[in-house]
Parts: C-alpha cells; sequence; structure tokens
C-alpha cells in the first residue's frame, strides 16, 4: 500500500506480477523524470503551468467564474458548452461524477461541438426553442473544426432568436489570451470571456476557466475542487515510490507495460465514473500513444460491464491490466430492506448497505482477474465529493506526466491528431490544402 496524503495504491494484487525490486530499479528514472517535471527541463516543458496552478492560481479571478455562473442561472435554463477534447472532457467528467444522477443541483448543462454529428446539432436546436439560452465556446487554439461549426449554427440560432446585442451578451468565450481565431472574434464582438493560460495544454486544462466556468454553472463546488487539487500538488511531491501514489502508479504502469501489458483498463463500480474515465483517455492516450509506444487506455464500468466485457477481462488476451477505482466511505447508507416471503434469496444481505455488497463485488471481481491473469493495481479515495474530485483530478496529471517521461515521451504534444485533419481538409475543399 502506498499513501501519503489522500489517495492510496493498494499494491497487493500486483505483488504476484511484479517484484519489489523491478519497482525500486525505476527509482533513478523516477528523479530524473521529476527534475524534467519541477525543473523544466524535460521536452514540452512550456506546457508546466498545471504544475503549480491550484496553488497559484488568482482567485479573483474564480470569484469572475463564479458570479458569471451566478449571473447565468439567473439568467438563462440552459448553458451549451461548445468545446472538444481537452475543452470538454473535463467539465463533463466533473459534472458528471458529482451532480445527481437524476435531475440536477444547478443550471442545465449541455456540450455541442464535440463531434459533427448533424443530428445531434438538430435536435439540440428544436430542444431550446423557446428556452433562454447561453453559450460557452471554449477552445484553446480557436481553430478547430468541430467547435467551431457548432458555435457558427448556435451563434446564428441566437442572433436570429435574440438580434445581435442579446444575442452577444448571451456567449461567452474562453480561449488563448491573444491568438487563433475565437480570441478575434471575442475582441470584436465584445464577448465576456475567460483565458486558457498559454502554459497549460488541453488535457490539463480542467482546473482553469475551461472546466470550473461549466462545471460553477452547473452548481459544482468550484473552490472545493481546487482545494482537493491543491492539496494533492502539496502532497505528491516526494520522487520515493513508497510514499508517492502518483509516482508510484506511473512507475507500475511503465513496470507492467514492459511485460507485455500494454492495455490499461480503468475499472470503476460507480457508474458516475463513465464521464472520468472518457477525461483520463485521453489524458493518458494523447500524452503517451506516440513514437510507437503507449498504453492503450481503456474503461469499463462495473458491475455493469462484468455481464459483458468481464467474460474477455476474465479469459481473454493477456494483455491487459486493470486499475481499479474506489470510494471508500459509505455516503448513503442504503439498505437492502427485509422481505418476508424472501422469494428473491436476499434476506441474507438485510444487515448489509448497497456500498457493502458493491465492495464486496470489487474485491470478488479483482481476486477473480488476478488469479485469471490480470494485475490490478487499486486507487483508493476517502469519498466522492468536489475536494477528492479535485485531488484525483491532479492526481492522474502528476502521474501522466511521470509516466510520459518515464517512457521517453513528450507528455505534452499530440502530433499525431493533425494528421486526420490534414485529411479531411483536403477531402473537403478547404483553401490551401488541395494537395
Ligand atoms: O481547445 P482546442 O484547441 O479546440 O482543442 C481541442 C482538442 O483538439 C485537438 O485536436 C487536440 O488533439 C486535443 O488535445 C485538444 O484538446
Amino acid at each position: 500500500m502506498v499513501s501519503i496524503g489522500t489517495i492510496s495504491l493498494n499494491d497487493k494484487y500486483i505483488q504476484s506480477f511484479v517484484e519489489k525490486d523491478e519497482l525500486t530499479a525505476l527509482q533513478d528514472f523516477v528523479e530524473s523524470a521529476h527534475k524534467k517535471i519541477h525543473e523544466g527541463t524535460g521536452a514540452g516543458a512550456d506546457y508546466l503551468g498545471w504544475l503549480n496552478w491550484p496553488s497559484t492560481m488568482d482567485d479573483a479571478e474564480v470569484s469572475r467564474i463564479e458570479e458569471t455562473a451566478l449571473k447565468l442561472s439567473k439568467d438563462v435554463d440552459v448553458l451549451i458548452v461548445i468545446g472538444i477534447g481537452g475543452s470538454y472532457l473535463g467539465a463533463k467528467a466533473v459534472q458528471d461524477l458529482l451532480s445527481p444522477a437524476f435531475g440536477r443541483t444547478g443550471l442545465e448543462v449541455v456540450y455541442a461541438g464535440q463531434h459533427i454529428s448533424g443530428r445531434y446539432l438538430e435536435e439540440l436546436l428544436a430542444y431550446i426553442e423557446g428556452k433562454k439560452v447561453a453559450v460557452n465556446v471554449i477552445s484553446k487554439s480557436g481553430t478547430t473544426t468541430e467547435p467551431a461549426i457548432a458555435f457558427r449554427k448556435l451563434k446564428a440560432w441566437m442572433y436570429e432568436a435574440y438580434g445581435e446585442q442579446e444575442a452577444a451578451s448571451r456567449i461567452i468565450v474562453t480561449t488563448d489570451e491573444s491568438a487563433g481565431a475565437l480570441r478575434k472574434t471575442a475582441d470584436e464582438a465584445g464577448y465576456v470571456s475567460f483565458v486558457i493560460p498559454g502554459d497549460i495544454g488541453g488535457r490539463y486544462s480542467v482546473l482553469t476557466p475551461v472546466g470550473l466556468l461549466p462545471l460553477a454553472a452547473a452548481g459544482v463546488d468550484i473552490r472545493q475542487l481546487l482545494s482537493g487539487a491543491k492539496q494533492a500538488e502539496a502532497d505528491l511531491i516526494s520522487t520515493n515510490l513508497e510514499e508517492n501514489a502518483a509516482y508510484a502508479y506511473a512507475a507500475y504502469r511503465q513496470v507492467l507495460n514492459a511485460r507485455g501489458y500494454s492495455t490499461e483498463v480503468m475499472a470503476s463500480f460507480e457508474p458516475a465514473m463513465a464521464g472520468m474515465n472518457e477525461w483520463w483517455k485521453q489524458l493518458f492516450g494523447e500524452s503517451e500513444g506516440k513514437q510507437g509506444k503507449g498504453i492503450f487506455p481503456a474503461s469499463v464500468i462495473y458491475s455493469t460491464d462484468l455481464h459483458s466485457l468481464g467474460q474477455y477481462l476474465q479469459n481473454g488476451r493477456r494483455m491487459l491490466f486493470e486499475t481499479m477505482v474506489s470510494f471508500t466511505e459509505d455516503q448513503q447508507q442504503s439498505q437492502i430492506p427485509f422481505d418476508e416471503e424472501d422469494g428473491d434469496g436476499l434476506n441474507y444481505l438485510v444487515d448489509k448497505t448497497l456500498h457493502e455488497v458493491n465492495q464486496q463485488a470489487l474485491n470478488a471481481t479483482a481476486m477473480a482477474h488476478h488469479d485469471g491473469g490480470v494485475p490490478i493495481l487499486q486507487l483508493e479515495i476517502p469519498k466522492l465529493d468536489a475536494h477528492h474530485t479535485g485531488y484525483l483530478l491532479y492526481f492522474f496529471m502528476k502521474a501522466c506526466a511521470m509516466s510520459a517521461y518515464l517512457s521517453g515521451v513528450n507528455p505534452f504534444d499530440q502530433p499525431g491528431v493533425e494528421q486526420y485533419k490534414q485529411n479531411m481538409f483536403q477531402l473537403l475543399g478547404k483553401p490551401g490544402y488541395e494537395k
């Protein structure tokens, strides 16, 4: 068990696959990667702004975000967040994790521009008919095609519905301080705007206005989110693999990868984690998948997926390892009721809560998959709330930077994403892309 601070890494089901000295053999590499992260001596060092962000973010900017969200909650029925990749996955992940499964605590926040589905956009336009709407368009580069298309359509709808002046007052832009088409548009039209710091890449930007404004609007306590991340920033500083769970997680991943376990399955027994899995996939997939290297990030939600992918996990090709994320505290205390007739035979569970049953499902699955040849890392988080979510986000970002440096790649670029774009522009006949 590696634990200092809030998240513990339980390595019980890893020990039969990895010798302790395999991990300690990485200690020198961890020291050197730590230097790259903290001294900015590695590839991509211009994108380390996320590292000290939680402890240095301007408080006045947090207040401005809260005030903007408050104003939105009074003035509008629906906030449409337009963005793709790092410009939407983080907000969506945290919103899904912290909002109630049914109903909501804050404003209705929906997403657009995360794909090019005409069906989705037309249905969205039909859905907002007659509603009071605002848009937060988010793009670091300010030039990404998917959000640009969605913004053009929604802007046209808003100008039609509200007239130019009022539509402009309902548009909020989050983009680079000075570069990109979106910044130019925002400045010219006088839209309210927020800045994505130049030294923070999209997939590391969830704790900047990129994630914070949609989340504040959705009713998430963003100060708690930031306080958790700040705690993680202070905790995850040691290079000792016995102490720093984020670094130990990163090091185990690399040891497993070297042994041929090239797919990591992120598993949670909490369905609200589904969005977080998607955020995590972009973070690790784009950070590590380059130069023919990288662990393929996949995900499951249990016990749902034990009834679909569970068979593969238990008996399929043995190139997988699993990372199970769980929340320790039983926050609902949801009891299973006694039934006189006991036709379903469940009376043996009446003194247990659903949390306890779910926890035993996790233990049973970990045992079974371990015995079936799947190494399992377990990340244990005390509680599911905004503070611990902020901690978890930072934990993964720090682990990702370490893991990518350990594997010898730049954690902060994504050169391969361009190729499909070039092809698409050529196929669509974009001027300048004819060849
Ligand atoms: O925020 P944007 O500049 O619009 O970028 C949105 C996303 O698309 C790009 O293609 C990158 O691969 C992602 O890393 C990025 O998060």
